[in-house]
Formats: C-alpha cells, sequence, structure tokens
C-alpha cells in the first residue's frame, strides 16, 4: 500500500507510477492470450475442452459443453426462496433502470423536403461473458442479460467458466430469470475467441460484453474488430473521497469491497485529513484479519492499495478525475457540490449512506464498468450496447433539384465522375420530364 500526501516533492512522481500502474493491468498477457485464440480459431471445440481442463481443471467433451435445460433447472431447485427473492428485487430493478434508458428514433422533414432519421436496432446476437474463476457472480448475470432484453437482442450465449467442475446454483438460475437459455461452461480467454470466431457447439455473436479478469480483458481487446465489445471491464476499482466525519471502518470496509475481487483489483482512499487516512489504514489491516478471502484482498491492498493525503476535497476530485476510476465514493457531507465537478468515473456513489456494494447488486445502474482509467472514454455497460443506429434519407424530385447541384460540385471537387454524374444524371432526367416543376 503507499501512503502518499501531495505536499511532499515527490507526490508527483509517485503518483504517476500509480496511473501507469493502472492502465498496465493485464498487458504481460498479450501472448498467452493471442494463443489462445489462434488455438480456438483453429481446432474449435477441441481446443475449448483442452483449455478447460488446463485452466479450469474439468475434463469436458463438446457434447458437455451446453448446460442442459435440466441442469438449469436442478440449480434453481437448490436455491432457497430467499435468495431467489432477493435475486428478484436486483433483477426488477435494473430491468427499469435499463428500460429508462431507451431511445427514441429521430425522424424529421427539413425545408429543402427531405424526410431524414436515425432508427436503434438491436443486435442480432451477444455473447455474455460472466466471470468465474474466483468468485461465482449471480449479479453479473443480471448485469449483463437484462440490458440485453430489454434492447430486444434474440440470441444471448453466456459464457462462465466452472473451475473443477463446479457451477455456483445461483448463476444459473440469475441466467434463468433473465431468460437466458445458452449457457456454456467455458471460461477465459478461449470463451471469448469461441464467442467471437465460432465452433461447432457456439456460434459466433457479433459483440461480446461482460467483466472479467486480465485475460478476459485482453481476449476482448484482441477480437474487437472481427466482433464488437462493450468496453474493457477488468480487475475492478475503486477511489473513496472521505473527509474525517466518516466512520473509518466503513471507509476500509469500502476499500475492501473492492480488493477481495481480484489481486488486482485496486482500491484507493483520497482524504484531506492525515490523522483519518491514518485510522483508515489501521481499520483495513484490522478489517483484514477477519475476512474469508483474506488472502486475495491482502495481496490487492499490499500491491495496489493507495491512500493520498490533499489539502482540500476540491483537489480530491482533481486527483480522482486523473485516476478516472471505474467505481469513485463520496463519502463527505455535500457529494452534490463535489459530483458537479466530477469529469472521469464509470459510477459515482453519493453519500455515505450509498456504498458502492450497493451498486454492485441492487442499485439498478450496470455495475459493468470501465477499469484500468478506460472511464476517460468509455462508459458503463448499457441498453446502448445492445443496439445500433441506422440512418434513413427519404427525398424526391424537389429536395434533389434543392440540394443536388451541391452534391455534383463537391463529387467535382473530389475527383469522383461517377458520383457527380450519379446525381447530375438524375437531375438532367427531372430537368427534361417536368421542366421548372
Ligand atoms: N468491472 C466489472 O464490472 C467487474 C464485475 C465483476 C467482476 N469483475 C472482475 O472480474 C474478474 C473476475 O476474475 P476471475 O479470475 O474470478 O474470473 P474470470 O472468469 O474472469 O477468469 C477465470 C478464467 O481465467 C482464465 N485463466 C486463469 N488463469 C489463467 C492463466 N494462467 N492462463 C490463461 N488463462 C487463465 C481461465 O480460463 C479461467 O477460466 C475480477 O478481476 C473482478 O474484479 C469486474
Ligand atoms: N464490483 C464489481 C465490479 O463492478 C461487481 C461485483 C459483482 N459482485 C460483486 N461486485
Ligand atoms: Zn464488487
Amino acid at each position: 500500500m503507499k501512503r502518499l500526501d501531495i505536499r511532499d516533492s515527490g507526490f508527483e512522481a509517485e503518483f504517476s507510477s500509480l496511473l501507469a500502474a493502472r492502465e498496465e493491468q493485464g498487458q504481460e498477457v498479450h501472448g498467452p492470450v493471442a494463443s489462445i485464440l489462434a488455438q480456438v480459431r483453429k481446432d474449435g471445440d477441441t481446443a475449448l475442452c483442452a483449455l478447460t481442463e488446463k485452466f479450469d481443471r474439468l475434463p469436458l467433451s463438446a457434447e458437455k459443453l451446453a448446460f442442459t435445460p435440466q441442469e438449469v433447472e436442478a440449480a434453481r431447485a437448490q436455491v432457497s426462496p430467499d435468495l431467489l427473492a432477493a435475486l428478484d428485487v436486483a433483477a426488477t430493478r435494473i430491468e427499469s433502470f435499463h428500460r429508462a434508458q431507451l431511445p427514441e428514433g429521430i425522424r424529421y422533414t427539413d425545408d429543402a423536403g427531405m424526410t431524414l432519421g436515425m432508427r436503434w436496432i438491436p443486435l442480432d446476437a451477444v455473447g455474455l461473458y460472466v466471470p468465474g474463476g474466483k468468485a461465482a457472480y449471480p449479479s453479473s448475470v443480471l448485469m449483463n442479460a437484462i440490458p440485453a432484453r430489454v434492447a430486444g437482442v434474440e440470441r444471448l450465449a453466456m459464457c462462465v467458466p466452472t473451475p473443477d467442475g463446479i457451477i455456483n446454483p445461483l448463476v444459473l438460475a440469475a441466467a434463468h430469470r433473465a431468460g437466458v437459455t445458452e449457457i456454456y461452461r467455458v471460461g477465459g480467454a478461449q470463451a471469448v475467441g469461441a464467442m467471437a470466431f465460432g465452433t461447432k457447439t457456439i456460434k459466433p455473436v457479433d459483440r461480446i460484453v461482460g467483466p472479467g479478469n486480465a485475460y478476459v480483458a485482453e481476449a476482448k481487446r484482441q477480437v474487437f474488430g472481427h466482433v464488437g465489445i462493450d468496453s474493457i471491464a477488468g480487475p475492478s476499482d475503486v477511489v473513496v473521497i472521505a473527509d474525517s466525519a466518516t466512520d473509518p471502518r466503513l471507509i476500509a470496509l469500502d476499500l475492501l469491497a473492492q480488493a477481495e475481487h481480484d489481486e488486482l483489483a485496486q482500491a484507493t482512499l483520497i482524504t484531506p485529513d492525515a490523522a483519518f487516512a491514518d485510522t483508515v489504514i489501521a481499520a483495513v489491516e484490522t478489517e483484514l484479519k477477519t475476512l474469508t478471502r483474506t488472502a486475495i484482498a491482502s495481496a490487492s491492498w499490499a500491491r495496489n492499495g493507495a491512500v493520498l493525503i490533499v489539502r482540500s476535497l476540491e483537489e480530491a476530485v482533481t486527483l480522482a478525475n486523473r485516476l478516472a476510476p471505474e467505481h469513485l465514493e463520496l463519502m463527505v457531507d455535500d457529494p452534490e457540490s463535489l459530483f458537479a465537478h466530477v469529469r472521469h468515473a464509470g459510477a459515482v456513489f453519493l453519500g455515505r449512506y450509498c456504498p458502492e456494494a450497493v451498486g454492485d447488486y441492487v442499485g439498478g445502474p450496470n455495475h459493468v464498468l470501465p477499469t484500468s482509467r478506460t472511464a476517460r472514454f468509455a462508459s458503463g455497460l448499457s441498453v446502448f450496447d445492445f443496439l445500433k443506429r441506422t440512418t434513413f434519407l427519404a427525398g424526391g424530385p424537389d429536395a434533389l433539384r434543392r440540394i443536388g447541384p451541391a452534391g455534383v460540385a463537391l463529387a467535382h471537387a473530389e475527383g469522383l465522375e461517377a458520383h457527380a454524374l450519379s446525381i447530375s444524371a438524375r437531375l438532367d432526367a427531372l430537368a427534361k420530364t417536368t421542366p421548372n416543376a
């Protein structure tokens, strides 16, 4: 863990190395991922089975790649009614937030007489990656699948790793709740490769979405162009801005809620109060002793944890914008006034009673968010990831007479004779048939 004070002379250099470390996550897996993708592309199901045995310790044949409806039903039957009810609370809230996102198309007739517009059309087939190496993520099933369903995507194919052949039944119950019926027990880069290139069993999709570890994030990066992807949602990160009026234990728990995801996860506190910073650091050490996932959380905190002491809350926001975190918590008296200055964050949590973990499960907005500082240019998963835009233009003779000549002039200027003729030949025909009409 790094404890840095902005008043110290070495701060800027240390902070720059923090920024660089965030972007470097996963770069070292570029080669192994390229090789896995090449194997899947060449050997299809055979490669999938071999790689699943290698990385998830699950011997598999092609016939067993997909979960059967009976397996899904049996898993659902194992889940307690209370847990199914909690899943339903989450699913209902996620659905209503994403339904509110559905955009209207555009259609209008302009003063030249042209009707112009834009239609939103759902993608045909989408691949949903649900992580499952170090933890099971039923919540990520809902976050992936519900927006896709709301957008109107017809085919949803879901891949989830089952380390040692074990699947958390709630993952399959969540898939059932979200209406996903095509589910494969494959994870990592090989799952991304299968959904991108297709195999005998897994038909290719048009876009792959969802979070995952460094291998998954890198695989999505490498198949981009062949298929679409949402954003890079790799190892999680959080920045918490807190003042000394906040309970230090709660801040420690918020930091650890991110650290327990992955050794590569990053948790950062920014505060104007040095004594408070030290109390939080002590609270993190205390809480680490009691967590079930101590090994992962300790490694993340030791390797990537950071506590930054600043002169003011405004300065805290400036640093947070430079970090462009996946999650930003504003644990202060007046979060709205700070929020006004936030420019780069995947999702922002305002107020002491709105921790990031609420957003992970039951808030409503998506928890699949841009990591590794990509919040500078990317956004969290939404219905827009499952829709595309088609523009349209409709016009008759009058409109062509009004705007055609400018098009002809520009086509000549570009030296594109057929373009010019395509318009001018129509103008000539109009002049002959309906002179001055
Ligand atoms: N940003 C988000 O929205 C979000 C949401 C949930 C989880 N997450 C992140 O997702 C990640 C989940 O990671 P996970 O590991 O638990 O599950 P995962 O499903 O992402 O990865 C497991 C797979 O990684 C592959 N793998 C592991 N070691 C490998 C190796 N040495 N070589 C090649 N492939 C290997 C295996 O194929 C395995 O099936 C965490 O980093 C967590 O922070 C992010
Ligand atoms: N914090 C993760 C990335 O947004 C999402 C998650 C799922 N379950 C728990 N947390
Ligand atoms: Zn989380």
